[in-house]
């Protein structure tokens, strides 16, 4: 099964981006997180930084919405060309709308969920999704721990999607390293968002391989 790793630029050097852009390169995608201080208690970029970053990416752009009204923003991103878009379950007012719109522009449709958002509610959207974030850290801030209590979410995501046989990606984001990336993989994920343990690292490109492999051999069967 592929194990798809996406690099998070908010451990990178914001004023070294392109140079850390080239750094992680043999990634699969460039996992580029939005905050806006409202929906997190943080601030990063808006779209003007994305254009750039989408202009001198050697990858294609996961952009991760962490911000109020994405029914609101979110389609500038598809519309600047982010491979995927993924907003919050908890700021969408309309999230089927939502991904339809971006799918029509060319986007992935992602959905996230904060580590306390249960899953119950989202279950029937899931065909709607091409991909799920499950949280595995209050979002906001890099550098955080794992939250292992998330893993129960992750399964029962695993298992809703295998059962209908659906076409989505799962992935998990916050406190991912070399050990924390096994217990995600045996729960289900197939896409693994890691900011600190690559920027990190002093080989980028032998990092993203490490945990790339790592996650292989631990993947739970159904990954897609
Ligand atoms: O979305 C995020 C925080 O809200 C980051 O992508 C995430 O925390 C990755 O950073 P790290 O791997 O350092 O935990």
């Amino acid at each position: 099964m592929p194990a798809r790793i996406n690099p998070s630029i908010l451990a990178a050097d914001f004023v070294n981006m392109q140079r850390d852009l080239e750094r992680i390169a043999s990634a699969d995608l460039v996992h580029v997180d939005v905050m806006d201080n409202h929906f997190v208690p943080n601030l990063t970029f808006g779209p003007q930084m994305v254009e750039r970053i989408q202009a001198v990416s050697p990858i294609p752009l996961d952009v991760h919405l962490m911000i109020d009204d994405p029914d609101r923003w979110a389609l500038g991103y598809a519309e600047l060309g982010a491979y995927s878009v993924t907003f919050h379950a908890e700021a969408a007012a309309d999230p089927v709308r939502l991904a339809r719109r971006l799918q029509a522009i060319g986007a992935r449709a992602g959905l996230a969920l904060k580590p306390g958002t249960p899953v119950d509610d989202v279950l029937e959207l899931l065909p709607e999704f091409d991909q799920v974030l499950v949280m595995t850290v209050e979002p906001g801030f890099g550098g955080q721990s794992f939250m292992p209590e998330t893993m129960p979410k992750l399964a029962r995501l695993r298992s809703a999607v295998d059962a209908a046989g659906l076409d989505v990606w799962l992935q998990v984001d916050g406190g991912i390293t070399e050990e924390t990336i096994v217990t995600a993989a045996e729960n289900g994920a197939d896409t693994f968002v890691a900011g600190s343990a690559v920027f990190r690292a002093e080989n980028t490109e032998r990092q993203i391989s490490l945990l790339r492999d790592t996650a292989a051999e631990h993947i739970h069967p159904g990954g897609n």
